[in-house]
């Protein structure tokens, strides 16, 4: 539905050139959420702004269906757009109009008849929950409630895609919660597409079914969130993922508590994870200890990861290690500990 081709883009500052983003592709498909993370810096928000030409891109194609965004005029530009629904960190809302006038105002100015207006706006402002807010102004509002106003407003214009620019890192946990899960509902309900941009795996992990890692203006790694979680290989991407664990390495190698048996890091899908360790002990003549870890609920499935130390025969930890590749579980030596790890073939 959007693809982004090559893209690349350049800002010419008085400091010098600036490369946002450097030959970027990717795909964005019917029907799915998909997520862009990175650091401050790394090229997210000129990203998002390429995909509706909010920034032109320095080369590069944006295609729309098919259709080179680029090759349009101004005015095919502005249909194509109204498809295109975007909703920003800092809202940007009306502060002199009421929450009603501000979903009304926009699609007055598209066209759009005033019956349809007065339908589309009572229908959106019941979808985000905000009926009883219609004549409040924005400076009566939380945050997250002038976050709904935006998503409303947005999709008011029936758009195909919504482009969420760090929609919720203005919010506190919670708020963001109620948030990622209205997101949920909107792309389940009516089927629209999500394209969001965030530093915060959290929002990730919540909802979306595909993930791009960013660093320095390019896509370092992509695939569906349950693959890029369940092995990562950028190291931006596997400091990421273990933001979300906490899993806390035992000091190596000076800790001899760990000097026999193995120490190992587990990356374990449910329902497998609910009782392959209990399977090892019982099968085999070994002993495993959880050290750390814990348990993410993915849109996709559920996914452990855990630092385990396991003792016993040496032999049976060999074959205990086999089981649990067998049983699709993905193992890991421990930073600097590999030497203790032999490595499992
Ligand atoms: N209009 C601009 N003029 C000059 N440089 C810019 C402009 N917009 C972005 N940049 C630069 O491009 C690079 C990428 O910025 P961008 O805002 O896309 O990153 P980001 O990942 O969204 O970061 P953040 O999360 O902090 O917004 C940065 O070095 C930034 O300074």
């Amino acid at each position: 539905m959007i693809r982004l081709i090559n893209v690349s883009k350049t800002f010419v500052t008085k400091k010098g050139k600036v490369e946002a983003l450097k030959n970027v592709s990717l795909e964005l498909k019917k029907g799915e959420i998909f997520g862009v993370i990175g650091h401050s810096g790394a090229g997210k928000s000129t990203l998002i702004r390429c995909i509706n030409l909010l920034e032109r891109p320095t080369s590069g194609t944006v295609l729309w269906n098919g259709v080179d965004l680029m090759s349009l005029s101004p005015k095919q530009l502005r249909d194509a757009r109204r498809k295109i629904g975007m909703i920003f960190q800092g809202f940007h809302l009306l502060k002199t109009a009421t929450v009603y006038e501000n979903i009304a105002i926009p699609l007055k100015l598209s066209g759009v008849s005033k019956k349809n207006i007065k339908e589309r706006v009572e229908k959106y402002l019941d979808v985000v929950g905000l009926k009883d807010k219609r004549d409040d102004y924005p400076s009566q509002l939380s945050g997250g409630q002038k976050q709904r106003v935006a998503i409303a407003r947005a999709l008011a214009h029936e758009p195909e895609v919504l482009l969420c620019d760090e929609a919720t890192s203005a919010l506190d946990p919670e708020t963001t919660d109620a948030i990622l899960e209205l997101l949920l509902k909107i792309n389940e309900e009516f089927g629209i597409t999500i394209l969001l941009i965030t530093h915060e795996m959290n929002v990730i992990q919540k909802i979306c079914d595909r993930v791009a890692v960013m660093e320095k203006g390019q896509i370092v790694e992509s695939g569906p969130v349950l693959k890029i979680f369940t092995s990562p290989v950028h190291e931006t991407t596997r400091k990421f993922v273990n933001s979300l664990f906490h899993v806390q390495l035992p000091q190596a190698p000076s800790d001899r508590r760990y000097e026999t048996g193995r120490l190992v890091s587990l990356f374990v899908r449910f329902p497998v994870g609910e009782t392959v360790l209990t399977q090892v002990g019982k099968r085999f003549n070994v002993f495993p200890h959880i050290l750390s870890g814990g348990i993410l609920h993915l849109r996709e499935g559920t996914l452990g990861r855990w630092v385990v130390h396991f003792t016993g025969d040496e032999k049976e930890i060999e074959q205990a290690m086999l089981f649990l590749q067998n049983q699709g579980v993905r193992i890991e030596g421990v930073n600097g500990r590999e030497d203790f790890n032999r490595r499992i073939s």
